[in-house]
């Protein structure tokens, strides 16, 4: 049965090394692929990710029609065994519907990357739509981690080296940028919700209003009762 699968997780977890190891097993055995992407990093039309590799694939914008793309592909005599479609956040919720279409009009299997939520942890509405529609919703193995260790559950935007939690939804950038760019960084919830990006936990501990905690030094708690 053909289905539609997201792949989902925060930035930086290999959703698109993911994509191109699917692309990569699938043509090895002739299968053939259209791919789909929209503002990756690496430029127009093309799919990357940050083990280096990269692939040529269609770029898309909020007017393009998944569907109709593939019945005239398909038409003209063209082949197509299965769709990748990476940065599946940035799609609006009626491209996925029309992903929907093709998997069950046409019978290609369709299998989307992307991230589930913003920077404010808000959901993407390509990735709400994805979670609404899709056969398989799928959290990535390789997890990223917090600064702290903890297992990365939300990205960060910074901006000057601040965390922000305001601005427009969508600002193509990526991890470890420079401080004075916008930039990204993956966080656990807790670190999140109290704005402590790595930069700033650093700053604090560094602070000479932290003091070293010496027990020794510490008031003995009131006996009770
Ligand atoms: N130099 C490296 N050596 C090994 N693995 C790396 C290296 N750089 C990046 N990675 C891996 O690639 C992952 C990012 O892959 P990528 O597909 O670009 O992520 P995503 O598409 O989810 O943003 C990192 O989480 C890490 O596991
Ligand atoms: C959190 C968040 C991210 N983005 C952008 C930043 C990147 O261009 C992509 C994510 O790419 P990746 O391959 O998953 O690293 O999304 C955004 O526009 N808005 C956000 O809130």
């Amino acid at each position: 049965m053909p289905e539609l699968a997201f792949f989902s997780g925060t930035m930086d977890c290999g959703k698109s090394t993911l994509a191109l190891q699917i692309q990569h097993n699938r043509s090895a055995r002739g299968l053939q692929g259209m791919i789909f992407t929209r503002d990756d990093r690496a430029g127009e039309g093309k799919l990357s990710s940050r083990l280096g590799l990269v692939t040529e694939a269609v770029e898309t914008d909020d007017h393009f029609d998944f569907h109709g793309h593939l019945v005239r592909h398909l038409t003209a005599g063209g082949r197509t065994d299965y769709v990748i479609a990476d940065e599946a956040q940035f799609l609006t919720p009626e491209q996925v519907d029309q992903l929907a279409r093709v998997v069950d009009d046409l019978g290609i299997d369709v299998f989307a990357f992307g991230i589930t939520t913003d920077f404010r942890t808000r959901l993407f509405p390509g990735s709400q739509r994805l979670i609404e529609l899709a056969d398989r919703v799928e959290v990535l193995q390789v997890e990223a981690l917090c600064w702290c260790g903890a297992r990365a559950t939300h990205n960060a935007r910074t901006v000057g080296g601040q965390m922000v939690v305001e601005g427009a939804q969508v600002v193509v950038g990526d991890v470890r940028r420079p401080a004075d760019e916008v930039g990204y960084e993956v966080l656990c919830r807790r670190h999140h919700r109290r704005r402590l990006t790595a930069a700033a936990a650093r700053a604090g501990a560094l602070s000479p209003e932290t003091l070293p905690v010496d027990p020794a030094q510490q008031p003995v708690p009131a006996p009770r009762g």
